[in-house]
């Protein structure tokens, strides 16, 4: 077992929200048939255009059905559609209805039937994204379904045949083992949403509700137990005897019912290392990998319970979490402009994975036995829904990593700008202040110089017989030499004038930006020595 740790989870980065556009789906075709002060997140107008380091993506939703001694007439057409045909209805009873005829539902991303063991389904779902974790992709898997659909078979399994959470684990420790260059921590934390209280599974008193609070627009446990693991057993055995406290109860539906939700998640910290030749600094990627064990839903009439028992009580409330994650769902699809994930605890922590900063694996557990045909088909409905959610998926950077990129990008659009410059004809020029293409160029060339010449930089930051802190280039850290776009030439008279304007201004504020990054980035090296 690794050692644990009692400190607050770091919150993962969001992302805006854009527009949906269909993703180009990973998994390979089958073989196998906010604002944290307001009560609900509201999404922010769509950006133009995608930043390179973002993809949108939808949720990808796998179907896996249990098998059954009885089933319902299906028809799985690979990979992804399947047509359910509802049990037949009696000839006795009322005359046949729309009710009566099958449904069909082909916007999933695989369907995969009985015969699939959890190694399989391994191989055609999860297996496919986890190297994406050591880009700094967040990947979250969920089980989806009624109570007995094999959600906790999917997810944890049994010893012969592991689940996802082990084969997970066991591939993400493969995957580092084959690239020598990056180094890696990873940490893990348990929490189970039993009703609408929160527990973490790793602390001794496991028992004891935990708050959550809104940071950056995402949600955050507070002081929950973080627990070092470097190696896949150490792992498996922190989540295994994390698990083992979650509350589980017999039911007329499954022996081994849960009772809670589960969400097992390793925040992976990978350092690429460049080699001894190169100049380029170490390169770090933040990404969260998240098992969700949902409790199954249920009806109280079915599962043998009564409303006063503690596993009726229990029932109700799982339930309504779900509905709570329903109304997501539903959301996305018809009302986007407000979703409700304030409703419930589930959707709030759940809330980077619907509409945020992951790849989901959707897994959408159903039984084909006759006598769930409704809870089959609400499944259904609910994981369609689910697929026209759209993620922006961020490859996640520490600070310093993502100033260094930036900076660099800007170099490059800078020496573009300056080239620009150079072509500007005289009838452009003569609506650029004098002065501003001065300092412009002066600033142009003053970079080419120190870049070429500057020794490297010393350990210790320069100071000014004042004290104060010297900018690498040898002038005092202020606005003084920055450029005020504010302060534009004369107003242009055509709309090409103003083009020009525009195009103009907005290389000003680049070289300010990258003013301000250099300074940042000189800061950032000097509390990292
Ligand atoms: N694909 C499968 N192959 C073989 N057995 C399965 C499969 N899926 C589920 N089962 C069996 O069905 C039973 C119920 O499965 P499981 O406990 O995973 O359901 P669940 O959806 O997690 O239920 P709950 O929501 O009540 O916790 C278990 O005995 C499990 O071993």
């Amino acid at each position: 077992m690794g050692s644990c740790s009692s400190t607050p989870l770091e919150p993962p980065h969001r992302a805006p929200h854009s527009p949906p556009p269909r993703f180009s789906h990973e998994l390979e075709s089958a073989s196998l048939v906010n604002s944290p002060d307001k009560d609900s997140y509201i999404a922010s107008p769509p950006a133009e255009v995608p930043d390179p380091e973002e993809s949108l993506e939808s949720i990808q939703v796998i179907v896996r059905i249990r098998p059954s001694s009885q089933q319902l007439s299906v028809t799985i057409k690979p990979p992804s559609s399947i047509m359910i045909t509802p049990p037949v209805r009696p000839p006795s009873l009322s005359p046949a209805t729309t009710k009566d005829q099958a449904i069909d539902y082909n916007n999933f991303d695989r369907v995969v039937d009985d015969s699939c063991n959890n190694e399989e389904f391994f191989n055609v779902t999860l297996s496919k994204v986890l190297h994406r974790c050591l880009s700094g992709e967040n990947v979250t898997v969920m089980a989806y379904g009624q109570t007995g659909s094999g959600k906790t078979h999917t997810m944890i399994g049994y010893q012969e045949d592991p689940g996802l959470l082990s084969r997970g684990i066991s591939k993400l420790f493969d995957l580092l083992a084959e690239k020598p260059d990056v180094t890696a921590t990873i940490t893990l934390t348990v929490l189970e949403i039993y009703g609408e209280e929160v527990h973490d599974l790793l602390a001794a008193n496991s028992t004891e509700p935990i708050r959550l609070v809104e940071q950056n627009g995402t949600t955050t446990p507070v002081g929950v137990m973080e627990c070092a693991v470097t190696s896949k057993i150490a792992a498996n055995d922190a989540v295994t005897t994390a698990i083992a406290k979650r509350t589980v109860a017999a039911t007329q539906m499954n022996d081994s019912s849960s009772r809670s939700h589960v969400i097992v998640n390793f925040k992976i910290v990978t350092t690429t290392h460049p080699a001894a030749n190169s100049t380029a600094p170490p390169t770090t990627k933040i990404a969260n990998l998240a098992f969700v064990d949902l409790a199954g839903s249920e009806r109280i009439g079915k599962t043998g319970t009564k409303h006063n028992t503690q596993t009726g009580k229990e029932g109700v409330q799982i339930n309504m979490g779900l509905l709570s994650l329903s109304k997501v769902i539903k959301a996305f699809n018809e009302s986007p402009n407000h979703i409700p994930y304030r409703d419930s605890k589930l959707t709030r922590v759940l809330k980077q994975s619907f509409g945020g900063n992951a790849v989901t694996l959707f897994v959408s557990n159903v039984t084909l036995q006759p006598s769930n045909y409704s809870e089959t088909l609400s499944t259904l409905r609910y994981s369609s829904m689910a697929s026209n959610v759209v993620n922006k998926v961020v490859k996640n950077e520490d600070e310093v990593t993502k100033l260094h990129r930036q900076f660099a990008e800007l170099k490059i659009l800078s020496k573009r700008m300056a080239k620009d410059l150079q072509q500007l004809s005289p009838r452009r020029l003569k609506h650029v202040k004098k002065e501003e293409l001065k300092a412009l160029l002066s600033e142009q060339q003053g970079k080419k110089r120190d870049s070429s010449k500057s020794p490297p930089r010393s350990k210790s930051p320069r100071v000014r017989k004042n004290n104060m802190p010297m900018s690498p280039r040898g002038t005092p850290r202020s606005t003084k030499n920055r450029i005020d776009p504010k302060k534009s030439p004369k107003k242009p008279t055509t709309p090409l004038e103003e083009l020009d304007m525009n195009a103009v201004k907005v290389d000003l504020q680049t070289l300010n930006k990258m003013n301000e990054m250099n300074d940042a980035l000189d800061t950032k090296s000097m509390f990292s020595m």
